[in-house]
């Protein structure tokens, strides 16, 4: 699977980009939540995705956007994690959410909640009863798609870049202070969370399993969310040129854009076995955690 995702040519001109089949209007900047004239609204998430960062977050959110009685915030929020848009307020935070009709559930995501510490307390204390989804991947590949994006960003800005090794060696051992491999350890940041949420307001996606064929990861989504069976196989298509699933919704199709799926960066195969080795232990704490494992590295 690593071969096949990092040598396969991808096209990066690929049709579409970010897309939003419904025509929800977008979120407003104001802090007003007041009712349009079609009686729609802003309303507060039911459900949060809160990670992990290149997990496949804005797939699932996509995915879960097929619903009709789903509508989702298009772009990231980053209300409870960052300190000058929480102390902004609710109204802040509702005014970001599309306009939805009564009965339409709102889904955000914000990859970024899941590791920072004060988040869990923040959501319970916006609304107790939320719900939670978290998209978790084999997290050697998760740290290399990290690596991968943060280079991206620094080589776009013209900023020296270190290579994938060096940051992630320290004399031939793997360097537990690498942030990227700090937000792999899913168990961690999980501990926090179920600190302040139950285990089953928690729902886990495994997004390895969501790349390789999305509908049964999506009827589980549905099932958790209390939604009716809606979203179909016919949802979905293997699109060859791009290597993944894209989406199927009333005679339009999209696909992520290529800011997903880019080739990862390089990185021996001694050293990818070092990170495996690294994950074994902490995968198996997860795996009680969330009362099921998964086939990682
Ligand atoms: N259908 C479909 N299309 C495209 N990409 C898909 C899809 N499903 C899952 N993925 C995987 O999503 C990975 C990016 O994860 P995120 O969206 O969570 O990234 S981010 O944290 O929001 O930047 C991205 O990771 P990389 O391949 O490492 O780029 C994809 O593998």
């Amino acid at each position: 699977l690593r071969e096949l995702r990092n040598g396969g040519s991808r096209s990066t001109n690929f049709m579409t980009s970010l897309f939003s089949f419904k025509s929800s209007s977008s979120s407003s900047s104001s802090s007003s939540s007041s009712s349009s004239s079609n009686h729609t609204q802003q309303r507060l998430p039911g459900a949060i995705i809160i990670g992990v960062r290149k997990g496949g977050t804005r797939a699932l959110l996509e995915m879960l956007n097929l619903h009709p009685d789903v509508d989702v915030a298009k772009a990231e929020v980053h209300y409870f994690n960052v300190e000058e848009h929480y102390q902004q307020g609710l109204d802040w935070y509702r005014a970001q959410m599309p306009f939805t009709q009564a009965g339409q559930l709102t889904v955000e995501k914000t990859p970024g909640y899941f590791a920072s510490t004060q988040v869990p307390a923040r959501v319970w204390d916006m609304n107790p009863a939320v719900r939670l989804l978290l998209i978790v991947r084999d997290p050697a590949e998760r740290l290399v798609s990290d690596y991968t994006q943060v280079r991206h960003n620094r080589l776009e800005r013209h900023k020296p870049y270190q290579a994938l090794e060096e940051m992630l060696l320290h004399q031939g051992d793997i360097n537990p202070e690498y942030k990227a491999l700090q937000r792999s350890l899913y168990h961690q940041h999980l501990a926090r969370w179920l600190e302040v949420f139950p285990r089953e307001q928690i729902h886990i996606v495994d997004g390895d399993a969501l790349i390789r064929d999305p509908y049964p990861e999506l009827q589980k989504a549905e099932r958790f969310l209390g939604l009716p069976a809606r979203i179909s196989p016919s949802n979905f298509y293997y699109n060859s040129t791009k290597g993944f699933y894209c989406l199927l919704s009333a005679g339009h199709d999209k696909c992520l854009d290529e800011s997903k799926g880019r080739p990862h960066a390089p990185l021996s195969e001694q050293a990818f076995r070092k990170l495996c080795h690294y994950f074994r232990k902490p995968n198996r704490v997860f795996f009680g955690m969330v009362g099921r494992s998964f086939s990682w590295c």
